[in-house]
């Protein structure tokens, strides 16, 4: 029986928020069952950045970046905050971690300050709990609740998958009943090109200044497994002459800077040693051009 077609399957956003260290990428990484989480420093904009799906049988939940907080080093700057409050309120619901291990809660309280702004519902987990004695989870449970009305509060070790099923449950059961928002195959097809190409626009982004449109001048021309390595051709698309000399750069620094500092990234993603190289095309008048169009996913 397709048990999304029943009453009770619920889908839908999932934002995570933590200071840095909480544990969000080994989180992700437990739940999603495989090494994918991106965790750039990408600035701005982007609000959905969607870094896995996990489809159950009951329910699909989609988590979703939140910049500025991801990440991170000057968490304690009030407007980076605000501005991860605002990514948050396109979510359903909030997931915030917190390592129990920290020493103070210096950042997490000024977290907690602002998620008094929204509405959402929060789940925090207190993560890395093998790392503590059972007598301070317990305390810290008691003083959590007391500073937010928390949806609930769980202990978990992300990292030893110790009651992350649990959390999962738990944030599952505050989203909306409904179907799917993406097709169950999506996070395995659209997340590595899709990522692949969000990592490249990123670095050409960071290292020349130069906006590359949204997921779709930059192309993954071909990605395969060959052995123990990804070898991946991807081409950054331009539309003039002078923006390629910008990111081709002298001698061929600045691609080789870009290509050195993606290939990282998706060596971090994948868990798999990548081979990357990277192209720069001149494409003029691309938005006109149907095959073009094809190419670029549209
Ligand atoms: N012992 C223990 N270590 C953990 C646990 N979860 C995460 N860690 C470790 O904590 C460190 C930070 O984990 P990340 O998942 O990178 O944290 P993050 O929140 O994504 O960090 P940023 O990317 O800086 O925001 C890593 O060394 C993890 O291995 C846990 O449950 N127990």
């Amino acid at each position: 029986m397709n048990k999304e077609n029943e009453t009770n399957f619920r889908s839908g956003f999932a934002g995570i928020i933590g200071a840095p260290n909480a544990g969000k990428s080994t989180l992700l990484n437990q739940v999603l069952g495989q090494k994918i989480s991106i965790t750039s420093k990408k600035p701005q904009t982007t609000r959905d950045r969607i870094l896995g799906i996990v489809n159950t049988v009951s329910s699909q939940i989609v988590f979703v970046d939140t910049p500025g907080i991801h990440k991170s080093t000057t968490l304690l700057n009030r407007r980076i905050v605000d501005q991860a409050l605002l990514a948050l309120e396109d979510v359903d619901v909030i997931l915030f971690m917190v390592d129990v291990a920290a020493r103070n809660y210096s950042a997490e309280k000024l977290i907690i300050s602002q998620l008094k702004k929204t509405s959402k519902p929060v789940v925090l987990a207190l993560n890395k709990i093998d790392l503590v004695d059972k007598g301070l989870v317990y305390r810290l449970v008691e003083e959590f609740r007391k500073l937010h009305d928390f949806k609930a509060v769980i202990p978990v070790s992300a990292i030893k998958d110790i009651q992350v099923k649990n959390l999962l449950e738990e944030v599952e059961s505050l989203l909306a009943k409904g179907p799917r928002l993406f097709p169950e195959e999506t996070f395995t097809d659209v997340s590595e090109k899709f990522m692949v190409k969000e990592i490249i626009r990123e670095k050409v982004f960071r290292l020349t200044g130069m906006e590359i449109p949204y997921s779709s001048a930059v192309t993954v021309d071909s990605f395969k497994m060959e052995k123990k390595l990804i070898v991946i051709h991807a081409s950054i698309h331009v539309v003039r002459d002078s923006q390629k000399g910008i990111i081709i750069g002298k001698k061929g620094s600045m691609l080789s800077k870009i290509g050195s500092k993606a290939r990282k990234d998706i060596e971090k993603m994948t868990g798999q040693k990548v081979l990357l190289k990277l192209f720069v095309k001149v494409t003029k008048n691309w938005v006109d051009n149907g095959r073009m169009l094809n190419e670029f996913g549209y």
